[in-house]
């Protein structure tokens, strides 16, 4: 992707974002941990040899990252907690279910200094902290996959013990694999509905569209042509001129045109309440998640 950018671009990134030389542990090597790994590698922000993947028992998987990516991803439970150790950055990458365990684990290991990074939906700064049971500085996100492409959008959030420093590293390695936004910590919950499940909602309209085209006759690779490079030029569009979505959207629509009576069969079917509803649910079962953990907290 960056290959005809002039090196010292990755040197003024590096320099920048103070990651580099620095030792991160993925701490959960599933889509989202490989999303920021890759987006990393990509922009040169650090080095394979500086990240670790650690993942449960699944051969297959850590060697297809061992040889995709060139980072290490052992498969030994003591090489594992080496890695954490030794990291000056963990980041908490699995699935909601597992953190309590995860982090309970890494609370008898952690050392002074280490920063802890969690991309976990739902899991909130506190009960983090409870779980590790150390005064470990905390950053709290949520990126989306589109960190693959260097594209991804995270909301950032800290905990009052992450340092200025740590802030900006913490920022600047999102930033590496897209834009960030740091907000209050309870509004994670809301950008969890915007931007990390997002990207779904958009591959989901695309979904529609393709198969609708195909039912207009379309054959399934000019479906997916016309469907994909549209939505592109409308997401640009509003970044390159600035406009509201409502004002480009009305350039759209001719009076008595197609696009009205599209829109009108849309509204018909309830599509922007059930966006509406949609994201209000993402929301709340990202707080859902959160409590889940909680309530374990409290029962053990
Ligand atoms: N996939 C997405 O679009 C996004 C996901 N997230 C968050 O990222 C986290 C991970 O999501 P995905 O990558 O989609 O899940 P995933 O299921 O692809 O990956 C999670 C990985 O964690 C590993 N794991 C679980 N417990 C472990 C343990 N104790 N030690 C080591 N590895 C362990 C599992 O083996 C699995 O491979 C979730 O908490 C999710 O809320 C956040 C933003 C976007
Ligand atoms: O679906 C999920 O729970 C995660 C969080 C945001 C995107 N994927």
């Amino acid at each position: 992707m960056h290959d005809h950018e002039p090196g010292n671009a990755a040197a003024a990134r590096q320099e920048a974002s103070g990651l580099y030389g620095k030792k991160l542990a993925f701490y959960g090597a599933g889509s989202m941990a490989e999303a920021i790994v890759r987006g990393l590698l990509t922009r040169e922000l650090t080095q394979p040899q500086q990240i670790t993947m650690i993942n449960r028992a699944d051969a297959a998987r850590l060697e297809a990252l061992r040889s995709r990516y060139g980072v290490q991803a052992p498969s030994e439970g003591g090489a594992k907690l080496e890695a954490l150790k030794g990291a000056e950055i963990v980041v908490l990458a699995m699935k909601p279910k597992d953190a309590a365990q995860a982090l309970r684990q890494f609370g008898e290991i952690v050392r002074p200094g280490q920063l802890l990074v969690s991309v976990i939906a739902g899991l909130r700064i506190a009960a983090i902290e409870r779980l590790v049971g150390r005064d470990v500085p905390i950053v709290r996100t949520m990126p989306n996959t589109s960190s693959t492409i260097g594209l991804g959008v995270t909301g950032i959030s800290f905990s009052e013990r992450v340092s200025p420093q740590a802030r900006a590293m913490a920022t600047a390695m999102f930033e590496a694999v897209g834009t960030a936004e740091v907000v209050d910590e309870p509004l994670l919950d809301a950008v969890t509905a915007v931007s990390g499940s997002g990207p779904a909602y958009a591959y989901y309209l695309m979904e529609q569209m393709i198969a609708a085209g195909q039912q207009l006759g379309l054959d399934a690779d000019a479906a997916r042509a016309l469907t994909v490079q549209t939505l592109r030029g409308a997401a640009e569009m509003v970044l390159a001129t600035g406009e509201q979505p409502a004002e480009l959207r009305r350039k759209v629509m001719s009076p008595g045109g197609t696009t009205e009576a599209a829109i009108r069969t849309l509204d018909a079917h309830g599509f922007p309440e059930g966006v509406q509803r949609a994201m209000a649910r993402a929301a709340e079962r990202a707080g859902e998640l959160g409590d889940s953990i909680e309530e374990g907290l409290q029962s053990s």
